[in-house]
């Protein structure tokens, strides 16, 4: 036990004025007075099924109006089974459709609201007169965009970044971002930020009760010390996120990969074999490529936004002029660069001035193509490629033209490219899979940093700023997942601590 005062440089206006300004509750939106909002859940147009979905206090009511037996009586809903039924005007009973329907008693559906499902015949007449009947009941309306999941956020069901997950899920192109968003939306994403903001939440709690109880009271030894390593480690862990490379964000709109090199080499050949089809005009013209041509393609299950660019040389037309200028701007943009050469052309590319070389980074691959223009068993000179700057443990060779080669290549370049992006295998490791999915929370993440590394700036004199800094980090990560508030505060003081005395 150790009798402590961390406040005693604190003028007591300080101190008061600190204490009843700490906890200001969010406000927190009612619901009792929330309309029943409707919508339908399919696309529109014609197919088998189409589901339209009613949400809100009064669903039932659409229920007992809408869902009829086949000879037209009423029907009890059985919570969540779904129902053969007829489905008729509320108002003059006229059938709409031959259909099921099912209802998922509240809090136990996706809103967390009692929620109605019509399953009706997808067709543009069943689903206007389906929405035409709804409109008939007087508490009910058309939901708004997004409307069912943003009510599932207020009522709990979601934080922020499962409904981003959910978003992404629906947007998802390929098997990558179809993992992540999965585990966004299934709230693993949650559960980092949730943890992060509690340990934060916790050294906040320590330092409160220094502040609270400091001043001539007893208090257990060592607090202040663990408030600061608890902090040090929650920066470790944010940076350690941080420090991904942008992996969930490049995942989530695409890792931008750009082909160049010197005319000619095979580069609109190679984006049309990746493609499966002639995207590119490719001849034996040096030249022939001008204006940068992108297209979202899956490579080994990662979306990929690959552009073609101008061969890259010396030249006085205009036009080709700005298509290289276009080019190295397409390069230095991009993520990963696959640059190509052509074998025949390697040893005069020696001394060609080599304006393309200088683009090469650690994330440029090289494919080396048409073999099949040198004689077989031929071998490049090391000291050649050592000259260009190819990197010869990330290097293919191929003969485009004659397909040979390019299945080595591409999952070669796959692997290189899921190691990189880390996507390997095994989505379900943790440390595999990417936290920030989104600028918004690398932002949130910087910030709560900056305002952790300012509470350890602040010495044990100063510890009512080093709360105040506290706060502001738990904000910013309760930022993330839409948590924001510092109720939980004071229950964590009370809870997680044992004040000696
Ligand atoms: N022999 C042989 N010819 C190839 C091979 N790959 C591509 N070519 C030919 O080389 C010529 C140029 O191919 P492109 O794909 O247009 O080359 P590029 O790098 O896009 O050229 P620019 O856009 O002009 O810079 C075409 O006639 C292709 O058919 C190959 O592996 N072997
Ligand atoms: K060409
Ligand atoms: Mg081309």
């Amino acid at each position: 036990m150790l009798s402590r005062s961390p406040l005693r440089s604190l003028t007591p206006l300080t101190r008061s004025r600190y204490l009843q300004t700490r906890h200001k509750s969010s406000l927190v939106l009612s619901d009792a007075q929330r309309s029943t909002i409707y919508a339908l859940g399919t696309p529109p147009g014609k197919a088998g099924v189409a589901v339209v979905r009613v949400s809100g206090p009064d669903a039932l009511e659409t229920w007992r109006g809408m869902v009829k037996g086949s000879g037209g009586h009423e029907t009890t809903p059985q919570p969540w089974k779904l129902k053969r039924c007829r489905i008729v005007h509320p108002q003059n009973g006229e059938t709409i459709d031959d259909g099921l329907a099912v209802f998922f008693k509240g809090p136990k559906s996706f809103t967390a609201e009692d929620t109605v499902e019509l399953h009706l015949h997808s067709g543009p007449a069943v689903i206007a007169a389906a929405l035409a009947a709804l409109s008939t009941f007087p508490t009910c309306r058309p939901a708004a965009p997004g409307e069912f999941t943003r009510r599932a956020f207020l009522n709990g069901r979601m934080d922020l970044t499962q409904v981003e997950g959910l978003k992404d899920l629906i947007d998802a192109g390929t098997e990558s971002q179809r993992k992540i968003a999965l585990r966004a939306a299934e709230g693993a994403i949650r559960e980092k930020f949730d943890e992060l903001r509690q340990r934060i939440i916790s050294a906040l709690a320590k330092v409160e009760a220094l502040i609270d109880f400091g001043e001539g009271e007893e208090i257990e030894e060592g607090v202040y010390e663990d408030a600061r390593s608890q902090v040090t480690e929650v920066v470790d862990i944010i940076k350690g996120y941080l420090n991904d490379h942008r992996r969930g964000e490049l995942l989530r709109s695409g890792i931008r990969l750009a082909i160049f090199g010197p005319p000619n080499a095979g580069k609109s050949s190679l984006l049309n074999i990746l493609a499966r089809r002639e995207a590119a005009i490719v001849t034996p013209i040096p030249g022939t490529t001008r204006d940068i041509l992108e297209l979202a393609l899956d490579i080994g299950g990662l979306p990929v936004i690959v552009a073609d660019t101008a061969g890259l040389r010396k030249t006085d037309d205009t036009v080709e002029q700005i298509g290289i200028e276009r080019a190295r701007k397409a390069v230095a943009n991009s993520d990963v660069s696959i640059c190509v050469l052509s074998l025949p052309d390697l040893q005069n590319l020696t001394e060609d001035g080599n304006n393309w070389k200088e683009l090469i980074t650690p994330n440029t691959y090289f494919l080396l193509n048409k073999a099949d223009l040198m004689p077989a068993q031929w071998r490049p000179d090391s000291a050649v490629l050592r000259e260009l700057g190819v990197v010869q443990e990330r290097m293919w060779v191929s003969s485009l033209a004659k397909r040979d080669g390019f299945e080595v290549f591409l999952s070669g370049f796959a692997s290189a490219l899921q190691k990189q992006f880390g996507m390997s295998d095994d989505l379900t490791e943790a440390t595999q899979s990417p936290i920030i999915t989104r600028q918004r929370h690398r932002e949130n993440l910087e910030n709560a940093t900056r305002f952790l590394e300012s509470a350890l700036a602040y010495g044990p004199d100063d510890i009512v700023f080093a709360a105040e800094e506290l706060r502001y980090a738990a904000n910013a990560i309760g930022k993330v997942t839409g948590a924001i508030g510092v109720e939980d505060v004071l229950d964590a003081v009370f809870r997680d601590f044992c004040i000696g005395k």
